[in-house]
């Protein structure tokens, strides 16, 4: 049986790619729309009423419109944006956070895909959180670089004309849109510090968390972070772990480019308890269009 799916904002970044990940597949049935009529709300209704799941792959007042005109139809939504991903009748879709979690997925009429950072930074602090290891009040410090297309068509737009700098750090004042599902996700308390920074390259995202060992209550020694994070990612097709004993002082956030897999990386100094806590992944993969895929792939698995 095939299922069929509306990509709603199709020729976007996100949505481009979900496409093509879709596109060769025998089990899926892409429902068109003239691309004329991308924008017309007839149009994507009678979309939304032939598919069995449709992903929102739009700015967020357009997916929240999304969702309002096709609330009648049986038709399942997967939103790529950050419209409602801390709406708790949204499944929140990072199926690696629990057993639970990947259930809630499978059943779910409404996923909310996760945001990219939001991805790398949750899958670092919720298993350390979960088993004691960090306090849910921690001060915690969430750096991170990602490649231009993670600002959608404008950023991209910025780079390929040549007048965006060859790297920005941003957020600078402490808000950004991911910090509310890292908070609900994590069980973080206190509201990170965060600060972004894109560089001169395509796809590709390394997130950083820097930890004193020092700071945390007992004797938590690196091993004890690394041993968590590998129990916690332990049966997680997605997710690995590197070994410890990789210590290469570089990290590169383009080694997971065109893939929906995300590296932890536990790196350090482990006489005086310096950690920093690394994850790699596709901000267009793992981090949008990979992860959508995947939950995809769990909600027509059920
Ligand atoms: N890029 C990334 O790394 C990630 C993006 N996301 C999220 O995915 C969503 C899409 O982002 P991205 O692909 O980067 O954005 P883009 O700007 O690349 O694409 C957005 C697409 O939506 C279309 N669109 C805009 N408004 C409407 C509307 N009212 N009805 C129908 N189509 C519309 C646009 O068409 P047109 O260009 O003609 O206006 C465009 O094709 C966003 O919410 C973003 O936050 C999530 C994770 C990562
Ligand atoms: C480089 C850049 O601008 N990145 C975007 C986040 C990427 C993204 O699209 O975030 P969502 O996953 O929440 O949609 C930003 O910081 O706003």
């Amino acid at each position: 049986m095939t299922t069929k799916v509306f990509i709603d904002g199709e020729a976007g970044t996100t949505g481009l790619q979900i496409r093509d990940r879709l596109i060769r597949r025998d089990d899926i049935e892409l429902v068109q729309i003239d691309p004329a009529l991308r924008k017309d709300a007839e149009a994507r209704k009678a979309a939304f009423a032939a598919a069995d799941v449709a992903i929102l792959c739009l700015p967020d007042q357009a997916a929240i419109e999304a969702v309002e005109l096709s609330k009648d139809l049986d038709v399942r939504i997967i939103d790529a944006s950050t419209a409602h991903r801390v709406n708790p009748d949204w499944a929140y879709g990072l199926p690696e956070l629990s057993a639970d979690q990947e259930a809630q997925i499978k059943s779910a009429r409404y996923v909310a895909n996760c945001g990219c950072y939001a991805t790398g930074a949750i899958v670092l602090l919720a298993p350390l959180i979960k088993a004691g290891l960090l306090p849910a009040d921690a001060s915690v410090n969430i750096n991170a670089i990602s490649g231009y297309t993670g600002g959608g068509k404008g950023l991209i737009g910025e780079y390929e004309e040549g007048s965006a700098p060859d790297a920005f750090l941003y957020a600078t004042g402490m808000s950004h849109k991911h910090l509310p599902e890292i908070m609900n996700f994590t069980g973080l308390t206190a509201k990170p510090i965060f600060v972004p920074s894109v560089g001169n390259f395509a796809q590709g995202m390394a997130v950083s968390i820097p930890l004193h060992l020092a700071d945390l209550p007992g004797d938590v020694s690196m091993g004890d972070v690394h041993a968590a994070l590998a129990a916690a990612y332990a049966g997680a097709a997605h997710v690995k772990v590197a070994d410890l004993a990789d210590q290469d002082s570089r990290i590169d956030p383009t080694a997971n480019n065109d893939t929906n897999d995300l590296t932890v990386y536990v790196r350090g100094n482990a006489e005086d308890g310096r950690v920093v806590l690394v994850a790699v992944l596709d901000n267009l993969g793992k981090g949008a269009s990979g992860a959508a895929v995947q939950n995809l792939d769990l909600m027509i698995s059920a």
